[in-house]
């Protein structure tokens, strides 16, 4: 027959025997391969790969930032998602449940760091406090710098500059024109927050600094060539990341030696006058510490506070009802600036912070970890030496979790929590579902600092000022569109319009 000879069929009759030759081997081999079967590690699902580059092109095709690609494939394939990128296995983790079972059940066998290409360079050979593999030494490096700069009473003890910086910051945007780069504002109110915590003084070198953090942010996303070929040395080379990384690298250190020696002058003028100046800088390698503190501490809080003048800026209600609150407790206090007790006392804008850093985690995919051992999670195997991300930004808008109105902006949400169902608003605010400051021991140890910062910086700006959208701008218009990095801040600069706003 005509139709028996046609290439379609004949194609079809190939396949079909090839199923079939499959099923005859499986059922004659049946009694060993059920023994292999319950021996052999139960893989996470994964999409489609390619020979030589894996999964890579998943993230190549998405075409937009990769947290963003990671929670569509996430969406498809499960909250337990296997990558292979280049040469590494990536376990990407998208849900609540199995970010309990990675980061508090596992938390020791993931407490561990890779070794990023960039980190390596930048980070003095890792042996800074955010990539220093786990151990003796990360422990103690992190115990120096809690105590020393970001215990509670550390934090507590900052109030004053905290409260000089905030009103400096308002000074200058009362006396420039009325269309402010709020971006550029709160960037240079986060850098002079932290470096007269960590060294009693404003540091110099805002501009170069913050240019050269941007750099060393980008490299050090974890999705570099050389990071995900790491046996092909040759490819950075070939791409330029190298070298970039080296020059970034430079720029950093060359910066951060000159703020350690300003500080150490000014000590050794203060000494000789007997007067008291800061504290000791320990010796390196003690000193990477300064650059970890100056680029988590400054970058993470200003792209808070960025984000969320953005969604207020996008929802005037809620910019509004946080002014409201503000302007009655100016009022009550009756003083022209926002004391640590007032802001202490606040609600809305509170919330409004949660909120945001729910939408916005300024590290969506928090820091990546290392398996250094192999471990069962949601009941798939993690081999020891795969990275695993998990990603906050996914999690944060977990519809089982945060309802259908996820991805809304509705800082309210918070307060509902509280009521009815038995679940208090701190456990949900910081439990698994919200981990912009990640968990387990690994966990931010800056999150009373940064919270300290953006929460006094933000009721101070919305206290003492109406704003609005620059003319010709619709709230529906603003680009909300995201930088690719470690940490993700707005794509382009937020302006607005900065009204003063006088108390009655
Ligand atoms: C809004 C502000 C901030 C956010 C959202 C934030 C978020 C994070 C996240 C997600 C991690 C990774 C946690 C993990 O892997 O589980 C981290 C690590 C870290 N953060 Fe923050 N951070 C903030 C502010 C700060 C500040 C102000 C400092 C210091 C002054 C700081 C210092 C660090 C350090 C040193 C690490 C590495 C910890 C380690 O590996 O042991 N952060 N942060």
């Amino acid at each position: 027959m005509e139709l028996s000879l046609s290439p379609f069929f004949v194609f079809v009759y190939f396949f079909l025997s090839l199923i079939f030759i499959q099923l005859l081997i499986r059922v004659v081999a049946k009694p060993k391969s059920q023994t292999i079967e319950l021996e052999r590690p139960c893989r996470a699902p994964s999409p489609w790969k390619l020979p030589v580059i894996g999964h890579l092109h998943h993230l190549a095709l998405g075409g937009g930032v990769p947290h963003r690609t990671l929670h569509d494939l996430a969406r498809r394939h499960g909250p337990l998602l296997h990558l292979r990128l280049g040469e590494v296995d990536h376990y990407v983790v998208s849900s609540p449940e199995l970010a309990r079972e990675v980061l508090t059940t596992h938390d020791l066998a993931f407490a561990s760091r890779p070794a990023l290409a960039a980190s390596t360079v930048m980070c003095y050979g890792n042996t800074d406090i955010a990539f220093s593999p786990y151990g003796p030494y990360w422990r103690q490096l992190r115990k120096i710098c809690v105590v020393e700069l970001l215990s509670a009473k550390r934090v507590r003890g900052f109030a004053a500059l905290r409260e000089e910086e905030i009103a400096r910051a308002l000074r200058g945007i009362s006396s420039s024109a009325s269309r402010v780069n709020l971006s550029e504002r709160v960037y240079a109110l986060a850098y002079a927050i932290t470096s007269r915590a960590a060294f009693g003084a404003e540091c110099r070198h805002l501009g170069r600094f913050e240019a050269a953090a941007k750099k060393a942010i980008k490299a050090g996303s974890g999705f570099a060539v050389a990071d995900l070929f790491p046996s092909l040395g040759f490819l950075g080379a070939l791409t330029g990341t190298s070298a970039g990384i080296e020059r970034t690298h430079r720029e950093l250190d060359g910066i951060i030696e000159e703020i350690i020696g300003e500080h150490e002058e000014k000590r050794e003028r203060a000494k000789k006058k007997g007067e008291e100046c800061g504290y000791d800088i320990p010796e390196p390698p003690h000193r990477v510490c300064v650059q970890d503190v100056f680029i988590a501490g400054t970058d993470t809080t200003a792209t808070t506070l960025a984000w969320a003048m953005s969604e207020l800026l996008r929802h005037p209600d809620a910019m509004a009802k946080a002014q409201s609150e503000l302007r009655r407790s100016l009022r009550g206090g009756g003083g022209a600036e926002l004391r640590d007790e007032d802001v202490a006392s606040l609600r809305y804008t509170k919330l409004v912070v949660k909120e945001t850093l729910r939408l916005h985690p300024p590290l969506p995919l928090l820091l990546p970890r290392l398996a250094r051992e192999p471990r069962r999670v949601g009941g798939h195997e993690i081999p020891a030496g795969s990275r695993v991300l998990v990603s906050a930004w996914a999690i944060g808008r977990d519809a089982r979790r945060w309802g259908d109105d996820a991805e809304a902006f509705r800082p309210e949400r918070f307060d509902e929590e509280g009521e009815g169902e038995g679940e208090g608003e701190g456990e949900k605010w910081m439990g698994f579902e919200h981990l912009a400051f990640g968990a387990g021991r690994r966990m931010c140890p800056g999150m009373g600092f940064g919270m300290a910062s953006v929460e006094a910086a933000l009721a101070s700006l919305l206290c003492f000022f109406d704003w609005e959208l620059p003319e010709g701008t619709e709230a529906g218009d603003l680009d909300m569109g995201e930088l690719v990095g470690a940490v993700v801040g707005r794509r382009s600069d937020l302006w607005a319009v900065a009204i003063p706003y006088r108390p009655i």
